[in-house]
């Protein structure tokens, strides 16, 4: 099994894939459908992971196989090193309480207490009354909710009801927490503070969080790390910083081209061209990172290309902590103003990429 350079190798991963496929059988048609097509993924120990990919590219699929709840038709999935498709039925209770999990739409149980949600992975384990109290009490404080244990989730908002499974998902101290579309129900001031919920435990219990998602503003904002899906494949992984600021597939950049800041105008979208007629003008996004974020590259770059660069779109953003700034621009594509560009972009360390032709 070999990983990419900017995965954890093996021993340092707190979930491996190890070339996992998945089959279902597909009811009605002869042969089985393939979910998931021999993916390696190594999920580095303390690391908030996002898996990405449109609906129906197997994201549930990847993260149900981590707590057993499916199977792998070939391949394994390694849990802190143990071989999940190993373990007998006492071994997947054990298996289940050093996985956490949380859902879109929180499965709580409306007939307990906000207390006794939080409590019952406990009750389930056999711990004591007085351990109970001792150990939801402090998570109950954690999540910012202690005024609210003896409420039940009808009274509370998407967003305390998220707090509540995450307590719950916390209770026997999990070492992998796994998020599955955690804040898709949610509003974006409440995923913000959910967010920030997760970067805390994280940072302060050491955790390792596993989310997939479909809303790429969320692994922008959370993830240290990312993989995308496509149809049952990862086919792009890495630091989130660098698979958003150098999207390689085709997939990563049609989801993140919706990220604020990505998307061109749309009179400017429609008139792109992919190949250059005569008089036609290049547009190209230009990315740029750390101390050229913040030069007055604008006003250099008209002085050295000329004053027919126009600036049609910009961003400057963070992702994960780090700044980086996009600008789309457009130019002629005589031989002396193209020149005179490229040299530019290649002086000032941009990164480039063409987005097609305008007349
Ligand atoms: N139990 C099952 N039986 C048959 N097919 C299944 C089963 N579970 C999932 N699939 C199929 O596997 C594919 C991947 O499903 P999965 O739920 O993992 O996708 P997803 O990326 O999570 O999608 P979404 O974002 O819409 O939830 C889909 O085509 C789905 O129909």
């Amino acid at each position: 099994m070999t990983f990419p350079s900017s995965e954890p190798s093996a021993g340092d991963a707190a979930v491996v894939f190890d070339g996992v496929s998945k089959r279902f059988a597909a009811s009605g048609e002869s042969g089985a459908f393939t979910a998931l097509n021999n993916v390696s993924l190594a999920v580095g120990r303390g690391s908030i992971t996002g898996i990405i990919g449109r609906s129906g590219a197997g994201k549930s699929t990847l993260i149900r196989l981590v707590n057993g709840l499916e199977k792998p038709s070939s391949g394994k999935v390694l849990v802190d090193a143990v071989d999940v498709g190993g373990l007998d039925e006492a071994g997947l209770r054990n298996l289940r309480r050093s996985v956490g999990m949380i859902f879109q739409h929180f499965n709580l149980l409306s007939s307990r207490t906000v207390f006794g949600n939080v409590a019952l992975p406990l009750e389930i384990a056999g711990v004591d009354r007085r351990a109970i109290e001792a150990r939801v009490r402090p998570l109950l404080d954690l999540v910012g909710l202690a005024d609210k244990h003896a409420r039940y989730p009808a009274e509370l908002s998407g967003g305390q009801k998220q707090r509540i499974g995450i307590a719950r998902a916390l209770a026997t101290e999990p070492k992998l927490l796994l998020s599955d579309e955690a804040t898709s129900a949610l509003d974006p001031e409440t995923t913000q503070s959910i967010l920030e919920l997760l970067k805390r435990i994280n940072a302060e219990l050491g955790l390792t969080v596993l989310l997939i998602t479909h809303e790429m503003e969320v692994v922008k904002a959370v993830t240290s790390d990312v993989a995308v899906i496509d149809k049952g494949e990862i086919v792009e992984r890495g630091h989130t910083f660098d698979v958003f600021t150098h999207p390689k597939h085709e997939t990563t950049r049609a989801l993140l081209s919706g990220l604020p800041g990505s998307k061109l105008p749309d009179a400017v979208a429609r008139g792109l061209r992919p190949a250059a007629s005569a008089g036609d003008r290049a547009v190209v996004r230009l990315t740029f990172f750390g101390a050229t974020a913040e030069r007055p590259l604008i006003s250099q770059l008209i002085k050295s290309v000329g004053a027919e660069v126009n600036i049609i779109a910009g961003t400057i953003d963070e992702i994960g902590g780090k700044p980086y700034g996009s600008l789309v621009v457009a130019y002629a594509t005589d031989a002396e103003t193209s020149g005179r560009a490229e040299r530019f972009f290649t002086e000032n360390g941009l990164v480039t990429e063409v987005l097609g032709y305008v007349a």
